[in-house]
């Protein structure tokens, strides 16, 4: 018979029997079905049980195992979008309310001695004092049973928390005590709360308390030490062999013989007359580990009055069946004595194995629950099934099991929690507590919501036709990729995203929009970044020209509170003002307003992409071990790839119909890693091609559209994988999944920096052109000239600039041979980036990409194709301040269209040069291998012709 279906009940029950002297016998055992099932019930009435312990191990037990559980955690899951430490929570919450009403009988019945059920507070704690506490209130509360016991560890930190949840009326099982010494300190905790309470003129009634004092564990140790000695030939073997077995009852006797005295001081005597119930000793751990013993020796060798024992269902049964109840407890204390006196004798190290056991026991239940959350996660992975992006990993084994052991370092290190937690000695220990407010940002999102949907309603209302968004790098990425992925929607404006200086580029967005019904968005988190506000100003003027004094009622502006952009957007009586976090970067910034005002400007449906978004956020909470954290596992891949394989080349390839996902991802992880000379380069974009094009620095990133995939992709990774390449694969279910891909790759960034060993969070490479610009800039201004600025070289159309150590490198009289001495200084491994500081339309677009996929096959070396000053702000920080691996090539023309700066001497033609100046020289000055080619006269023909030369050269 099993505990599982209880005995019969009769006076001869030794598990009844132990009430005669004074003992209680608890279970320490719960699962749900147990309870449903009304065999618990049967066990109090037919057994005499009068309580239950819980811990993190017998949760994983009933938790992360069977179906039990099933129809609950989806009937949740069909409501709430929620983390899987909330989930195991509301699961054992339910639990511990059951199990508290079978017991509740018990509880009235023994005047609040017995019939508790204890819920343990998370072992991550066991080292934090106040977040103990914190927790332990919580839990209170949440579960709302007056015969809850919170289980609080007995740790140094922990006596304190146990301190404070007595003083606070709170029931408490403190757990994991081992030792004597550990024991006393929680006797003070539990007295001394109590008189806080007395002191504060509150009642002592009715607070409940024991003290779990564990003891196979003990013996365990004791046990191991003793055969290890026996073995190595000790000459105290026979002494030592006597203790086998000993050492832990006589232990707890010693435990208790302590109590005795506290309960008669005057100082409890005092607690007692105001009718304080004395906390008693629980035994726990009493499952008889080595089987060469009695399996009920920790049951039959403590009974003794006012005490309790936790007894694990296995146990339970052989002690109904074969149980000896006699007053083992107070028997032979002075033999407990010589027991202890003969093993320090002996220097059995009783107080080393204490400690060990402490910490071995915080760390054991930490494994359990990493084990119980990740067997809920990834139950809550397979039950939301595509409601989920789903990700595939095929990595070469190497790179495989580099991963699953930095997941381990990951999960040992509780580094998921540490993130959340904002520390930032998971990075560089700087200032990156201060940049992670994009962890909750979606939260606040929610909450907010209403403000956009009516915003949202307004702008339907005025009846827009277009709106235009100003802005660059984290201010634009994020918007293009909602206005490209989800196009125009009906009754709302078309969202146009312009982030360039290129005079024909602007003139082309002009004439797009009807300016009359347009609501340009002007959106700026620093406010100071030159390209908005020049084509604010532009835009402004031309506004004025269509709309009169009313132009600002066509105007909003996303920026960070207090910024320039705020002041002059009150000057110039924009129609709203929408604030950015100022804790959060700009390339983290997508699902802040910066990405939702846009959003809500389009017409898209924000609550169904913020649910999105919150599952991402979800699915990489602190709660989720980093095995079944897709965004840990995401990072870890990428931070791994490259710090330990080489393989730093990010390849992006996504579904015709998200392809702007990889402009977006490639700010945010060429932005965050790519600094101190390390660091992550996407390449966006370059179509995939057969095996043999690819070098060993790469891993490939296939983010696919399941409802609208390309065959042709399908078909390219298909081939990579079977070549062993590292690829993994993505896949949205439908578009709004974007969302939640957003937090995910914040979260992979963040955790890839961390790997990589960077600050995932500043740009300290950006700043440098920008100020070689300005210089450039402020020169035009001052003398009406640009500063002189001459070619090395020159070639028809084509005139070649760099600096004096990149020409030096380059000698040749022709386009192409100046073009083949560049790129033969690529080397596997290395990179070559494309930088058009020319009009971004269909035909430059389709240009850069065949030129890109030349220079590829032909050198066999990864591609970046970017225009210019776009990438500046995104993954021009890697191209600075990441690894010395780039070739850069940049490519500049004469412009046919001029437009003019409102305010200032200097126009777009000239910030354009001055950018692309600034930037080469910044290259140059690191090091770097630059060249810039000058298109003179027409440029779709010097273009073509540039296309041969590139070609011929490679
Ligand atoms: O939103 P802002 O402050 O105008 O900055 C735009 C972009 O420029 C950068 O600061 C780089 O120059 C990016 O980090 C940022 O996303
Ligand atoms: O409170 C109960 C304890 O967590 C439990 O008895 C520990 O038992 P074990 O040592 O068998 O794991």
């Amino acid at each position: 018979m099993t505990a599982y279906d209880a005995g019969t009940s009769d006076a001869a029950n030794p598990l009844k029997q132990m009430a005669r002297f004074g003992q209680s016998p608890w279970l320490d055992f719960i699962q749900r079905s147990y309870t449903e099932s009304g065999r618990l019930k049967k066990l109090v009435e037919e057994d005499g049980l009068k309580g239950v312990t819980s811990n993190p191990s017998i949760f994983q037990k009933a938790m992360g195992h069977g179906t039990d559980y099933d129809p609950q955690i989806r009937q949740i899951l069909e409501h709430q979008i929620v983390d899987a430490g909330t989930l195991y929570e509301t699961l054992a919450i339910q639990d511990i309310r059951a199990a508290a009403k079978v017991l509740h009988p018990v509880y009235e019945q023994t005047a609040k001695v017995d019939g508790y059920v204890s819920l343990e507070v998370s072992p991550y704690l066991a080292r934090d004092t106040d977040a103990t506490i914190a927790e332990a209130r919580r839990l209170w509360l949440a579960v709302g049973a007056p015969n809850l016991m919170i289980k609080i560890p007995g740790t140094d930190e922990g006596a304190p928390a146990v301190q404070a949840a007595i003083a606070a009326g709170i029931n408490v099982n403190v757990t994991l005590l081992f030792s004597l010494n550990a024991y006393k300190k929680v006797v003070e905790a539990h007295i001394a709360g109590l008189e806080a309470r007395l002191s504060r003129g509150e009642s002592v009634k009715g607070i409940a308390s024991v003290a779990s004092f564990f003891v196979s564990r003990i013996d365990v140790k004791i046990d191991g030490e003793i055969d290890d000695r026996i073995a190595a030939g000790d000459r105290d073997a026979t002494a030592l062999k006597a203790l086998r077995g000993k050492v832990a009852i006589a232990n707890a006797k010693l435990a208790y013989e302590y109590w005795q005295t506290v309960v008669k001081s005057p100082r409890w005597q005092k607690l007692a007359q105001a009718g304080a119930m004395p906390q008693r000793l629980l035994w726990a751990s009493t499952s008889t580990k080595d089987k060469t013993f009695s399996d009920v020796l920790y049951v039959d060798g403590l009974i003794g009055p006012e005490t309790v024992n936790t007894i694990p269902p296995a146990t339970f049964d052989d002690f109904r069946d074969h149980g000896r109840v006699i007053p083992t407890l107070t028997q032979d204390v002075a033999g407990a004595h010589a027991v202890i006196g003969e093993a320090r004798r002996l220097g059995l190290d009783l107080d080393g194995v204490t400690r060990t056991l402490v910490d071995e026991g915080v760390r054991g239940f930490e494994e359990a629950f990493d084990a119980l959350l990740g067997a809920i996660a990834a139950k809550q992975a397979a039950f939301l099934d595509h409601k989920l992006t789903t990700t595939t990993l095929n990595l070469p084994a190497d790179l495989d099991t580099a991963v699953k052991a930095e997941l381990e370092t990951w999960r040992t290190q509780g580094n998921v929690r540490r993130l959340w937690s904002k520390d930032a000695t998971l990075w560089t220990g700087r200032d990156e507590a201060g940049w992670l407010k994009w962890l909750s940002i979606v939260d606040d999102q929610l909450l907010d919501l209403a403000k956009f949907e009516e915003f949202q309603a307004e702008v339907k209302a005025r009846g827009f036709r277009d709106a235009l968004l100003l802005g660059m790098g984290g201010s634009s990425l994020g918007p293009e990729v909602l206005s490209v992925t989800f196009g125009r929607h009906e009754g709302f404006p078309h969202l146009y995203v312009l982030d360039s200086t290129d005079p024909q580029q602007i003139r082309d967005f002009q004439d797009r929009i009807d300016i009359s019904r347009t609501l340009f968005i002007v959106s700026s988190k620093s406010g100071g970044t030159l390209e908005p506000n020049i084509l604010k100003a532009y835009f402004f003027d031309q506004a004025k020209k269509v709309l009169g004094d009313k132009a600002g009622s066509h105007f909003i502006t996303v920026t960070d509170p207090g910024s320039h952009m705020e002041d002059v957007a009150k000057k110039d009586g924009f129609w709203k003002i929408f604030y950015g976090n100022k804790q959060i970067g700009g390339r983290y910034s997508v699902l802040s307003d910066f990405g939702m005002v846009p959003a809500a400007i389009a017409g898209l449906p924000l609550k169904r992409l913020l649910d999105s978004a919150l599952r991402g956020e979800k699915s990489c909470a602190a709660s989720v071990p980093p095995a079944q954290n897709p965004g840990v596992v995401l990072g870890s891949v990428l931070g791994v790839a490259a710090r330990s394989f080489g393989r730093d080349k990010v390849t992006l390839l996504a579904s015709p119909a998200i392809y702007d996902m990889g402009a977006w991802l490639e700010q945010l992880l060429a932005e965050s890693t790519g600094k101190d000379g390390r660091g992550l380069i996407p390449i966006d974009g370059e179509t995939a091609g057969p095996a043999s094009v690819y070098g060993k620095d790469r891993v490939f990133i296939y983010l696919r559209l399941s409802e609208k995939p390309c065959e042709k992709q399908d078909a390219a990774f298909k081939t990579l994988i079977a070549a062993g390449e590292p690829v993994v694969t993505i896949e949205l279910h439908d578009r709004y999944q974007i969302a939640e891909e957003f937090f995910r790759w914040e979260f992979a960034t963040a955790v890839a920096g961390s790997i990589i060993g960077i600050n995932a969070f500043n740009q300290p490479d950006v700043e440098a052109s920008k100020i070689e610009t300005k210089k450039i800039t402020t020169a035009y201004n001052e003398t009406g000239r640009l500063p002189p600025y001459e070619p090395f070289a020159k070639d028809g159309a084509f005139a070649f600039y760099a600096d004096h150590k990149n020409a030096a490198a380059l000698k040749g009289d022709t386009a192409e041979a100046i073009l083949k001495a560049h790129f033969a200084r690529g080397r596997a491994g290395d990179y070559v980036a494309l930088l058009a500081y020319i009009d971004r339309d269909t035909a430059t677009r389709e240009w850069l990409q065949q030129v890109r996929l030349s220079v590829r096959d032909g050198l066999k070396l990864a591609t970046a194709a970017e225009f210019g000053p776009r990438f500046q702000h995104s993954t021009g920080q890697a191209y600075k301040g990441g690894p010395d691996t780039g070739v850069f090539v940049q490519i500049t023309c004469d412009d046919d269209v001029n437009l003019p700066v409102p305010g200032e001497k200097y126009t777009f033609s000239i910030v354009k040069e001055a950018q692309a100046r600034g930037d080469l020289e910044v290259l140059g000055e690191r090091g770097r291998r630059a060249l810039r080619v000058h298109i003179h006269g027409d440029l779709k023909a010097g273009l073509e012709k540039l296309a041969q030369a590139i070609r011929a050269a490679v």
